[in-house]
Order: C-alpha cells, then sequence, then structure tokens
C-alpha cells in the first residue's frame, strides 16, 4: 500500500495478545456494528491471534473495522514451524500486521534486525505494519528512555518504508499491562522525538507518519493521551478485548 498524499487519520488499534476463542468474535462484531451507527474519525483496526484471523476477517466484512496479524516471519512460506507469514496474513484477510511488539522481543529475543526483516515482509506481502518500540524501567530510571528508544526505532525501520503507508508505536515497557500509563509529559517527550527521527529519517513523509501510544490505555485516560501532540492514535491491549471498553476508546479520537 502506497501512501496518500493526505494526513493520515489518527489509528485506533486493538491487540488481542494471546486472548479471545470464538466467542470473542461477537465482541469483534458489535464494535463494526456500533461503528455502522456512529463512524469514528478514527480508522479502527483490531489484530486477533492467528487462529481468528480468518474468522473475524469474515466477521467484520463490509464494515470499516480493518484486521491484522499480531506478528509475520520474514519470509513468505517454507519450513518455519509455528510461524505465519505476511501473505497468509493477507490470504486470512488481514491488511496490517504489528510487527517488534515488545513481548516478542522479549519471549522470542527479537532484535531489531529481525524486526526490520519483518517489516520488509509485510511491505513486499502489502501489509501495512505497525513498528513497536519502547523502553525497559530500567533504562527510563536510568535517564536512557529516549536515546534508547529513537536507536530501536533507527534500527528496526528499512529504509524501504520510503512512501509506504505505515505506523509507530510507542509503548514503554513498564505501562504495557500494568496499570501505570506514561505521564502525559512522557508521552510528549517520546513522540516529539520519534517525530524528529521519523522526519530525519523519511522527509516530509515522516512528518506525518501516525505515532500511537500504547500501555495501560483505558476509557478514563484515552481522552488526555489522544489530545497530546504528536499522539496519532492508540494501540491497546487489555481495554480492546471487550467493545464496550474499546468503542469508548475509539470514540474518544
Ligand atoms: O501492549 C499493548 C498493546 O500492544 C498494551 O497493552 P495494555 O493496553 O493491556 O497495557
Amino acid at each position: 500500500m502506497t501512501l496518500s498524499s493526505t494526513t493520515p487519520r489518527p489509528l485506533i488499534a486493538g491487540n488481542w495478545k494471546m486472548n479471545g476463542l470464538a466467542a470473542a468474535l461477537d465482541e469483534a462484531r458489535a464494535v463494526a456494528a456500533a461503528l455502522e451507527q456512529r463512524p469514528a474519525s478514527a480508522r479502527v483496526a483490531i489484530f486477533p491471534p492467528s487462529t481468528l484471523l480468518h474468522r473475524l476477517a469474515e466477521a467484520v466484512e463490509g464494515s470499516t473495522v480493518l484486521v491484522g496479524g499480531q506478528d509475520c516471519h520474514p519470509k513468505a512460506s517454507g519450513a518455519h514451524t509455528g510461524d505465519i507469514s505476511a501473505e497468509m496474513i493477507g490470504d486470512a484477510g488481514g491488511a496490517m500486521v504489528i510487527v517488534g511488539h515488545s513481548e516478542r522481543r522479549t519471549d522470542h529475543g527479537e532484535t531489531c534486525q529481525q524486526v526490520a526483516a519483518k517489516v520488509e515482509a509485510a511491505l513486499a506481502g502489502d501489509l501495512e505494519p505497525v513498528i513497536c518500540v519502547g523502553e525497559s524501567l530500567e533504562q527510563r530510571q536510568a535517564g536512557e528512555a529516549v536515546s534508547f528508544v529513537v536507536g530501536q526505532l533507527r534500527n528496526s525501520l528499512p529504509d524501504s518504508l520510503q512512501g509506504k503507508a505505515f505506523n509507530v508505536a510507542y509503548e514503554p515497557i513498564w505501562a504495557i499491562g500494568t496499570g501505570h500509563v506514561a505521564s502525559v509529559d512522557n508521552i510528549i517527550e517520546m513522540h516529539a522525538a520519534i517525530r524528529a527521527e521519523l522526519a530525519t529519517r523519511f522527509g516530509e513523509q515522516g512528518r506525518t507518519i501516525p505515532i500511537l501510544y500504547g500501555g495501560s490505555v483505558k476509557p478514563e485516560n484515552a481522552a488526555e493521551i489522544l489530545a497530546a501532540p504528536e499522539v496519532g492514535g492508540a494501540l491497546v491491549g487489555g481495554a480492546s478485548l471487550k467493545a464496550k471498553d474499546f468503542l469508548a476508546i475509539i470514540q474518544a479520537a
């Protein structure tokens, strides 16, 4: 997918992680139906586990809800037991993919170089990537948060992103699933640093790439976070599992 010339709409993305059995499809259907009644100003995407990808794409077909995978392998096919490729995500009805989530970097030891290779695969598979970066609590306490995240970003983004639609998500690891949302000051500082790096790297395009915030986004704090400068959406974990909460966040955008 190539970039449109207009400023992208914010993206509210629900990452279901390793949650969701068939009954969860009802939540996605409820989100799609509500958006039909009351269209959102933001784009809305749901990233279910791979097992639900195809069924969720069918469940929300014809609605404005986009569907994506939570990860993809750098190769298009082959002997890689347990992995799925960008091409498979597209085949199942997905249009987007999350890459470099801190849970993948931690649980599976993914390096920035591997993340960049996955981004290349996403582009080759015609998926719009959401590329995640974020520091640990130790890095933040050591005063290294900004330099670490900017370095991680630099190494996780391949040059081939130039001219392509993509999103960056800043997710401080210490804010994920903890209820400890980053302060608006922290978010403003980090998003400004990410914006500067994107503008240096990608020129004019870098000024409009949506930078999402993720980490304990809830209906109660969404409006304040989404109103902060350079916040172009949210990557939502726990609060995306229930249609009611996810819709409240969507409407806050
Ligand atoms: O990691 C996240 C989304 O990718 C954030 O998760 P929570 O919203 O549950 O903190």
